[in-house]
């Protein structure tokens, strides 16, 4: 038996993919960039193992047995196993064992699965890794991680990751790409303030696909605003500048969830909750005149915000004095 254990943490998005040109092959309709969490947090843990006893490919989610044959798994495996046939055909012996040998894929999120959490990414990202480790697979990976779920691509990468829209019909060209290392900016701060864990009602890939059908705000959105944003974005983190870095985070989200009110009919992630973290965070801001904090929502009422090291404390009590813990479902 051949056994590999790996972690992968979640990204969040601050300029957001939302809405694809190819569903099977998950081509997006825009470029977006993430900052990836640290492997000690949010992250998925995922274990391969192959054996000659095993009858079948199985995997386990956070401890139930999931469906293997779901299409997006199996193009992860089916990817990763030609890329395992290419080497072993350039004379690797040690891989013809394994690849003859069905796999069992054990994987557990230590956070909210499916709640806007970003839990596909973290979790197709370390069933890709994984496997490739299994089967002695290297190079790019983003390519195949991207088949499993758009936003796991980023997740291959640590710090500040971009994913190229592309252009070719195949999808060759879609790819991840570090912007900045990990280390790039140490006082950077991310904080997440869980609204919900419940599941979510209208999943990123069905939603998306709605969007993509009706909103004429998000065509307008990826043609005529995105490619602008990745790079003033690019630029603000590159020079470290707080200010530009959290403003476009928050207009980038705040469009997100504008197209997602276009679509047709309507989705709402955000709730209560979420709307009076973004009204407390503009009124922290005013009352310095500067951009000190900045929120960011996924497909989902949890609060991602982005802050400096200084402002941690001050805020974090904010929020405790402005949502006590007897107002119960609150951060
Ligand atoms: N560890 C994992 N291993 C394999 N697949 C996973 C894992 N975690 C989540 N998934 C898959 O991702 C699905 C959830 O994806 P979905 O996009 O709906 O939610 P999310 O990723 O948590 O939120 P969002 O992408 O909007 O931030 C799960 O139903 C499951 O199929
Ligand atoms: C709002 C988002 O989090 C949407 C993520 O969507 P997914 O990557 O989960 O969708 P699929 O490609 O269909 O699996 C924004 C982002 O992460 O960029």
């Amino acid at each position: 038996m051949k056994k590999v254990t790996c972690t992968a943490p979640v990204n969040i998005a601050v300029i957001k993919y939302w809405g694809k040109r190819n569903e099977e092959l998950i081509l997006p309709i825009n470029s977006s960039l993430s900052v990836t969490l640290h492997q000690d947090q949010l992250k998925t843990t995922t274990t391969v193992a192959a054996n000659r006893d095993f009858p079948e490919d199985r995997i386990w989610l956070n401890g139930k047995e999931d469906n293997i044959n779901h299409p997006r798994l199996q193009s992860c495996l089916r990817e990763i196993r030609r890329l395992a046939r290419k080497r072993r055909s350039s004379g690797d012996d040690n891989i013809s064992k394994i690849l003859n040998y069905k796999v069992h894929i054990c994987s557990v999120n230590n956070f909210p699965t499916a709640a806007g959490l970003a839990s596909s990414a973290a979790g197709y990202a370390c069933l890709v890794y994984s496997l490739a480790r299994l089967y002695g697979v290297e190079g790019e990976l983003s390519e195949i991680a991207r088949q499993g779920s758009g936003s796991a691509c980023r997740s291959m990468y640590g710090g500040f990751v971009q994913w190229i829209m592309g252009e070719r019909e195949d999808g060759k060209d879609s790819l991840a790409q570090q912007v900045e290392p990990e280390n790039h900016w140490p006082e950077l701060r991310i904080l997440i303030l869980v609204a919900s864990a419940e599941k979510k009602h209208v999943g990123s890939t069905a939603g998306m696909q709605t969007s993509v059908k009706t909103s004429p705000l998000l065509k307008h959105r990826a043609e005529s605003v995105v490619p602008g944003r990745m790079e003033e974005m690019i630029e603000a983190i590159k020079k470290k500048d707080f200010e530009a870095f959290g403003q476009l985070t928050m207009k980038d989200s705040n469009q997100f969830h504008a197209t997602c009110l276009d679509t047709y009919p309507p989705i709402f992630y955000l709730n209560q909750v979420s709307q009076r973290i973004i009204g407390l965070v503009h009124r922290y801001n005013a009352y310095y005149g500067t951009t000190k904090i900045a929120y960011s929502f996924d497909a989902g009422p949890n609060a991602v915000i982005f802050t400096l090291d200084p402002t941690v404390n001050e805020f974090v009590e904010i929020v405790k004095r402005s949502f006590p813990p007897e107002s119960n479902g609150d951060p």
